[in-house]
């Protein structure tokens, strides 16, 4: 048992590269806690960090109360779980779970005993007398998590263990991990890039980018009430509607979201007004999820400033439902870019979107159908500008007008900085 805390960790890489920055953490004993967020965020660094096998450059690493930055790997009591768990390969699945209890010299017969035990836990007793190269991967991963678990570590650490394996392997081994490690009580750091397996499995989690912690809680808080714009984009499946608006405090009227050639309209009593006014005249960032945007017949009766529109421009089925692109006019926000540390990368000097390629080849028209192109606003214009979702029975035509309705208290506000405008409750 023991709990993790990372005060102000830091790494900075002998290239000069930093990888992590100021890592502030608290995981709980006997946590499932998920380091998630995109490649090269710094989740391995920090999960090596933990493990003792990577140095701290600067900040305290807390186990269990004591510092251990200084600690060997060997007196953490820590296990780790790699992408591809390495087993012994002239061992048997029961020679590889005997193996760390050998070594500390337990009874033989009380280590045969857990080996049996575990790998029923782990569905593999019967290939317990396997050698790893006539297992599956996901059988390998197993008793590779199997002989990390077998002497009890006080700490868990896993490191994309899935990932080498196909969706529907995942999905299994994902509920039997969670199960596993929370029937253990162990503490476990769980590393992946995955959401879906970040909001299954985690108990909190915490979503990281460039090295910087941009988010920390239950998967519930982060998904609902995520604190930046980045990861509001990151957790939302199918993609949150980023839109670039200006604000307007107006007297009489309420607050306008000035979306271009559109508009949406917060009544004054809004809980997020009183945050809202001290971003009169600015820029902000509204993110809407798909669900949150509601098909109406054109012209029927709405509020005035709920409404948002557009032409329907693509189509994707999805089998329970239709997701579909709507052409809007209003200029989109890269989530991804906004309110980074780190400088981003330099601009791609040609178009890498297939969409762009086929727009640049095409002179200016990347789908069929002769429609004009609308008009380019500030801010980034993608064409896809407004997804929402549809119901097998409700899918709108290619070339629609749609009028759809927008639940303006589920409307995510950010400013011009990627942060919510309104204190995030943690
Ligand atoms: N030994 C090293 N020397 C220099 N830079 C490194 C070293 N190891 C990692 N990095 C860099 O540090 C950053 C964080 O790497 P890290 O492996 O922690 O990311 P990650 O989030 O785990 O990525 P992935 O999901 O791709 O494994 C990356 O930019 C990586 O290139």
């Amino acid at each position: 048992m023991t709990d993790v805390v990372l005060d102000g960790v830091e790494k900075v890489y002998p290239s000069g590269h930093t990888a992590v920055r100021n890592m502030r953490l608290r995981i709980n004993d006997g946590e499932l806690f998920v380091l998630l967020g995109p490649s090269g965020c710094g989740k391995s660094t920090i999960l090596r960090m933990i493990a003792g096998l990577e140095e701290i450059t600067s900040g305290i690493l807390w186990l269990n109360g004591a510092v251990a930055n200084e600690l060997q790997p060997r007196d953490r009591n820590v296990a780790m779980v790699f992408q591809e768990g390495a087993l012994y390969p002239h061992r048997t699945v029961r020679g590889n779970m005997m193996f760390p209890l050998e070594v500390s010299g337990d009874d033989r017969a009380q280590a045969t005993a857990k080996v049996v035990e575990l790998a029923r836990a782990l569905g593999l007793n019967t290939m317990i007398d396997r050698l790893p190269g006539t297992l599956s991967g996901g059988q390998r991963q197993r008793a590779a998590i199997g002989r990390a678990l077998i002497r009890e570590p006080s700490l868990f650490l896993m490191d994309e263990p899935l990932s080498s394996l196909d969706a529907g392997l995942r999905t299994e081994l994902r509920v039997e991990i969670a199960a596993l490690v929370r029937s253990s009580g162990t503490t476990t750091v769980y590393v992946t890039h995955d959401q879906v397996e970040a909001m299954t499995m985690a108990d909190r989690m915490a979503v990281l980018r460039d090295g910087v912690l941009e988010d920390v809680g239950t998967p519930e808080q982060v998904y609902a009430d995520p604190a930046t714009a980045f990861v509001a984009a990151f957790l939302s499946n199918p993609p949150m509607n980023m839109f670039q608006a200006t604000l307007w405090a107006v007297e009489g009227e309420g607050l306008l979201l000035d979306l271009g050639p559109q508009r949406l309209n917060l009544p004054w009593d809004d809980p997020r007004a009183a945050s809202l006014i001290s971003h009169h005249g600015q820029s902000v960032i509204v993110g809407i999820r798909p669900d949150t945007l509601v098909p109406i017949e054109a012209g029927s009766p709405a509020r005035p400033g709920t409404v948002l529109s557009g032409q329907v421009r693509a189509l994707e089925f999805h089998g329970h439902e239709w997701l579909a692109y709507a052409e809007a006019g209003i200029p989109t926000v890269e989530a991804s870019e906004v309110g980074r540390v780190a400088p981003p990368a330099p601009p791609e000097p040609e178009p890498t979107r297939l969409v762009d390629r086929l727009r640049a080849l095409l002179g200016g028209r990347a789908e069929g159908g002769g429609e004009p192109a609308p008009e380019e606003h500030a801010g980034h214009h993608r064409r896809s500008d407004l997804i929402f979702r549809a119901g097998p029975g409700g899918r709108p035509n290619r070339g629609d007008r749609v009028a759809l309705t927008v639940d303006l208290d589920r409307i995510l506000l950010f400013g011009a900085d990627g942060r919510r405008v309104t204190p995030v409750p943690r």
